[in-house]
C-alpha cells in the first residue's frame, strides 16, 4: 500500500472512517472532505435498505436485495459488513483493495461494528473518527430536514442513536458537528495529519540518508 507523497517519500495509504448517529452529518462531512481530497476515494457500500429519494445507485449505495448481499458473503467479496436498522451494509472489498494498492487512501461512512471488523483486520492503516452532534434536538432536526425518511424510520433512528454513540470511545478522534465548517476542517485536519505519521512515509529513511549524504558532500 504505497501512496504517492511529496519530494520523493513514498506513502502508506490509510483507511479513514466516519461514524456517527444517523442525522449528525457524516454523509455532509464525506461528500464534503472527497469534493476537496482528489487522492481520497470514497468506499461505496452494498445495503438492503430502499433507496432514499435523490440517491444513485453506485454513487450512493450499491442497492441489493438480500439474496445478492448473501451471495456477496458467501463469496468473500465484502471486507465487512453488518445488520444496521434491520438492513444489511457492507464494504466491497475489490474497490477498496485497488484503491488502496494504486496509492489511494480510501474514506468509509460505516457503523462501529464495521469499524471493528476494518481495525481487527489492519489496525494500523485504519483512522477513525466518531462524529457527535451538538444535542439531541440539533440530531431530531436534521433528521426532520433531511426529509428522507418517514416518522417511523426517523423514531427508529433516534431511538438507536444511544446505542450508536455509546461506542464513541472506540474511536482515534472526536468531532461535535455544530457548525458544519468547523466540523469539516476539524476533519480535514486530522485526515492531513494521519497522512503526515512518520510510519505512513515508508520511504523516509532513504530521503533523510539521501539528504545526509548531500550535507557530507
Ligand atoms: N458496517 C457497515 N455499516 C455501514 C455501511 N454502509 C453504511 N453503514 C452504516 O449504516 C448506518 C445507516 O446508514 P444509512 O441508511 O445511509 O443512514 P444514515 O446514517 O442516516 O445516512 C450508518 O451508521 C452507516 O454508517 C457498511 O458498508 N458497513
Ligand atoms: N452542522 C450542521 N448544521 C446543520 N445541519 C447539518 C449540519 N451537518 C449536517 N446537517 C444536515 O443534517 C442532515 C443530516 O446530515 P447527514 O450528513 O445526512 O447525516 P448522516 O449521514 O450522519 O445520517 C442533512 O440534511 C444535512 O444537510
Amino acid at each position: 500500500m504505497v501512496a504517492s507523497g511529496f519530494d520523493g517519500v513514498e506513502r502508506r495509504g490509510l483507511m479513514f472512517v466516519l461514524s456517527s448517529p444517523s442525522g449528525a452529518g457524516k454523509t455532509t462531512l464525506s461528500r464534503m472532505l472527497i469534493a476537496e481530497t482528489p487522492a481520497l476515494q470514497m468506499s461505496v457500500s452494498a445495503t438492503t435498505r430502499p433507496k432514499r429519494p435523490g440517491e444513485v445507485h453506485g454513487k450512493d449505495y450499491f442497492f441489493v436485495d438480500h439474496t445478492r448481499f448473501e451471495t456477496m458473503v458467501a463469496n468473500g467479496e465484502l471486507l465487512e459488513w453488518a445488520t444496521v436498522f434491520d438492513n444489511r451494509y457492507g464494504t466491497p472489498r475489490a474497490p477498496v483493495e485497488a484503491a488502496l494498492s494504486s496509492g489511494q487512501d480510501v474514506l468509509f461512512d460505516i457503523d462501529w461494528q464495521g469499524t471493528q471488523q476494518l481495525r481487527d483486520r489492519s489496525p494500523k492503516d485504519v483512522v477513525s473518527v466518531f462524529i457527535l452532534p451538538p444535542s439531541v434536538s440539533a440530531l431530531e432536526q436534521r433528521l426532520h430536514t433531511r426529509a428522507q425518511d418517514s416518522e417511523e424510520i426517523i423514531r427508529g433512528r433516534m431511538r438507536k442513536a444511544g446505542d450508536e454513540m455509546s461506542h464513541f470511545d472506540a474511536y482515534d478522534y472526536i468531532v461535535v458537528n455544530d457548525n458544519i465548517g468547523i466540523a469539516f476542517e476539524a476533519v480535514k485536519s486530522i485526515l492531513r495529519a494521519e497522512q503526515l505519521k512518520r510510519e505512513r512515509q515508508v520511504g523516509l529513511s532513504d530521503f533523510v540518508l539521501g539528504l545526509r549524504r548531500q550535507l557530507e558532500k
